[in-house]
C-alpha cells in the first residue's frame, strides 16, 4: 500500500514561469558552473566527479524502483519546504538550467554522437517490463566512443521499467479505425473548402514534422539507457524551470521513478517539453503529475499535440480510461482546452488514496476516449468537415461563385451606372424573380400600388429616420466620417466604416437602398462599428447604444403608423 499514500506536499505549487528578458542573462551567469559539471561529467575519469545522471544523491533510489513510499514522501515534503532557498540541491541534484544544458556544445556534441549511432532504435517498440537489470542500468556518461546499449523492448503495461516507445504507434502507418484513407479524402474534397481551422491547422503541421522524423513523441521511463536518461534529464531541468514552485529534488524523483512514465517532444535531438504520469493500471486512471514546454516553444501546439500522443499512449499501452492531475491555477486554461473538467466524474473508489494532494492546484479530470484517433483529429476533423460539406452542396448552391459586379463606385459606394437587379450574375439562378423586387421582411409599405410608389415611400421613412437620428443630441460622432488624421488606427480597424452623412447620399441616390434592409443594415454597421473600435466605457460607445435605441424606437413608431395607413 505504499503507494497509496495520501499525503500533502505542502510546497508543491506548479507555479509556471514564463519567459522574461532575464532569463538569458540568468542562463549565462551560470553557465560557467554547469560547463565544469559537464566537463567533469564527460571525463568521468573520476568517482569523485559527479556525474550528470543520474546523480549519486537519487540513482541509489531510482534503482529500487518506486519512489513513493511514505517515507519517501515524507522526506520529499520535508525538503520541499526549504527547496527555494536549497541551493546547494545544485550539486547533489543536477540543477541545470535548461538552456545552460542546451548551451553546451560539448554536452551536445557528444549527445548528438550517441543519438546518431542509436537513431531509429529508440523508436522501435515498446518497453518491456524487464529492462530494468542493474547491467542495463548505466547511469554514467560513457566517452563519444563508447557503445551505447539500445534496447528493443516488447510493450510491457503495468508502468514498469519501459524502454522509448514512439507514442502513437499503434496507429502505425497512420491507418486508424473507422477514418477513410487518403485516396478516399482526396476523391471527397472539393474546391472553396476550408480545410482546416487554428487548431487543426497546428496539429497538421506538427503532425507533417513528425512524417518527416523532425519531430518525434516518445514515452519512456528510467531504464538506464543512456539516450534516455540524457533526454529524461533534459525534461527534469524543463519541469524544474517551469514549475519554478515544484521541489526539484521532488521533480526528479519522479521523472526518474520506474512507476512513473514521461511522454516526451522531441525536436532535433532535444526535448522540448514532455509530461511526466504515473498509471495506475489496475485503477485504470493515470495521474499527471507534471507536463511543462520549455519557455520558446509554448503556445505553438506542443503542448496539445502532446496530450494527444499521451492519452493515446495511456489508452491503447496502459489501458488507461482517466487522467486526474491537480493543475496550477495558471495552467487550468490548457488543460480545460486539452478536455479536463473540475468536476471529478470518476467514482472515489478507483482514485481515492491513490493520488497525492497538492496544495494551490485544483484537481481535474480527463476522460480518455475509447476510440478517438487522438494523434490523427486533424485528419477526423476534416474528413468530417468535407462530409459536411458535401451534404450541404447536395442540399443548395451556394457554393457557387458568380464573377462580381463592376461596381464602379463612386463617393459613398453610389453606382455610376444602374444596372437591372435580373442582370446580377446569379441572381436567377439562386430562384429570384422580378415580382421580388424590393421584396422585404419590413413589409409596412409592399402592398402599395406599384414598385416606384413602395420605393419612393420607403426613402421618405428613410431620410425621416436620418433625419430623426441626426437631430439627436447622441448623432455628434456619428455625423461625418471618422477623420483618419484625427484617428489614424481607425481604418486598420474599422475595415466597412459608415456614417449618417454617407447613409443620406445613399437615400438621396434613391438607387442605392433597393430595400429598407440594406439601410437597417447600414444603420445598425456603424453602431456595431463604434463599439468595436472603442470601449463600452467610452463616451462613443455609449452615445452608439442611445442612437440605436432611438433608431429602433422610431422604426417601430414608423412602421406601426405605416400598417395603419395601409389597413
Ligand atoms: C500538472 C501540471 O504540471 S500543472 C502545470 C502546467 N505547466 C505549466 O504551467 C508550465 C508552464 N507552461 C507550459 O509549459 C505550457 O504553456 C503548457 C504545458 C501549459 C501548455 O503547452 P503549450 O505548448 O504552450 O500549449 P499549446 O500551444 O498546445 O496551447 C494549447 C491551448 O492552450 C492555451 N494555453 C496554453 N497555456 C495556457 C495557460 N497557461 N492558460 C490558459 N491557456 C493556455 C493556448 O493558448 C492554446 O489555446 P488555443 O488552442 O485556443 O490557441
Amino acid at each position: 500500500m505504499d503507494s497509496h499514500s495520501h499525503l500533502t506536499i505542502p510546497n508543491r505549487s506548479r507555479s509556471s514561469q514564463s519567459p522574461s528578458p532575464s532569463h538569458s542573462a540568468s542562463a549565462s551567469a551560470t553557465s560557467s558552473i554547469h560547463k565544469r559539471k559537464l566537463a567533469a561529467a564527460a571525463s568521468a575519469a573520476s568517482e569523485d566527479h559527479a556525474p550528470p545522471f543520474p546523480p549519486s544523491s537519487f540513482s541509489a533510489d531510482t534503482r529500487d524502483g518506486a519512489l513513493t513510499s511514505n517515507d519517501d514522501l515524507e522526506s520529499i515534503s520535508a525538503r520541499g519546504a526549504d527547496s527555494d532557498s536549497d541551493a546547494d540541491d545544485s550539486d547533489a541534484v543536477v540543477d541545470d538550467d535548461e538552456d545552460e544544458f542546451d548551451n553546451d556544445s560539448s554536452m551536445r556534441t557528444f549527445t548528438a554522437a550517441r543519438l546518431e549511432t542509436n537513431a531509429g532504435a529508440s523508436a522501435t517498440g515498446a518497453g518491456s517490463g524487464g529492462g530494468g537489470g542493474p547491467s542495463a542500468r548505466n547511469t554514467k556518461l560513457k566517452m563519444e566512443n563508447s557503445t551505447v546499449k539500445i534496447e528493443k523492448s516488447d510493450g510491457g503495461k503495468d508502468g514498469g521499467p519501459t524502454g522509448a516507445s514512439a507514442v502513437g504507434s499503434t496507429t502505425a502507418g497512420g491507418s486508424v479505425a473507422g477514418i477513410v484513407t487518403k485516396e478516399d479524402a482526396v476523391k471527397i474534397f472539393t474546391e472553396n473548402l476550408q480545410t482546416s481551422g487554428a487548431y487543426s491547422a497546428r496539429e497538421e503541421s506538427l503532425k507533417r514534422e513528425e512524417e518527416a522524423g523532425r519531430l518525434k513523441f516518445l514515452c519512456l521511463s528510467n531504464d538506464g539507457i543512456d539516450e534516455h536518461m540524457i533526454w529524461l534529464i533534459g525534461l527534469k531541468n524543463i519541469f524544474a524551470r517551469q514549475l519554478p514552485n515544484m521541489p526539484k529534488e521532488y521533480i526528479v524523483r519522479l521523472v526518474m521513478d520506474r512507476s512513473h512514465k514521461s511522454v516526451m517532444v522531441i525536436r532535433r535531438n532535444q526535448v522540448v517539453g514532455g509530461i511526466t504520469y504515473r498509471p495506475y493500471v489496475s485503477q485504470k486512471f493515470g495521474e499527471i503529475a507534471f507536463c511543462a514546454i520549455t519557455a520558446d516553444e509554448q503556445v505553438k501546439g506542443y503542448g496539445t499535440r502532446l496530450m494527444n500522443h499521451l492519452k493515446q499512449y495511456a489508452r491503447d499501452i496502459d489501458g488507461l480510461t482517466h487522467f486526474l492531475t491537480y493543475a496550477d491555477n495558471n495552467a487550468v486554461g490548457y488543460f480545460i482546452k486539452q478536455g479536463f473538467t473540475k468536476e471529478i466524474y470518476l467514482d472515489k473508489d478507483r482514485w481515492q488514496g491513490y493520488i497525492k494532494d497538492y496544495d494551490g492546484g485544483i484537481l481535474m479530470e480527463c476522460k480518455i476516449d475509447p476510440k478517438l484517433p487522438y494523434t490523427d483529429l486533424s485528419t477526423m476533423i476534416r474528413r468530417q468537415r468535407q462530409a459536411i460539406d458535401e451534404k450541404i452542396r447536395e442540399l443548395s448552391n451556394c457554393h457557387i461563385v458568380y464573377t462580381g459586379i463592376d461596381f464602379q463606385k463612386k463617393e459613398a459606394g453610389i453606382p455610376k451606372k444602374i444596372i437591372k437587379v435580373e442582370e446580377y450574375p446569379g441572381f436567377r439562378e439562386a430562384g429570384w424573380t422580378p415580382d421580388q423586387w424590393g421584396h422585404s421582411r419590413f413589409n409596412a409599405f409592399n402592398t402599395s400600388t406599384d414598385s416606384a410608389t413602395n420605393q419612393k415611400h420607403w426613402t421618405v421613412f428613410m431620410r425621416s429616420l436620418l433625419k430623426s437620428m441626426h437631430d439627436h443630441v447622441d448623432a455628434w460622432p456619428f455625423k461625418e466620417p471618422v477623420d483618419a488624421r484625427d484617428v489614424p488606427d481607425y481604418y486598420d480597424i474599422i475595415k466597412d466604416p459608415m456614417d449618417l452623412k454617407t447613409m443620406s447620399k445613399r437615400v438621396e441616390s434613391e438607387q442605392y437602398y433597393v430595400t429598407f434592409d440594406m439601410f437597417v443594415a447600414d444603420v445598425k454597421r456603424m453602431f456595431a462599428n463604434a463599439r468595436t473600435y472603442n470601449s463600452p466605457d467610452t463616451i462613443y460607445f455609449k452615445c452608439a447604444t442611445r442612437l440605436e435605441n432611438h433608431f429602433e424606437s422610431k422604426v417601430q413608431s414608423g412602421l406601426q403608423s405605416a400598417a395603419k395607413i395601409q389597413q
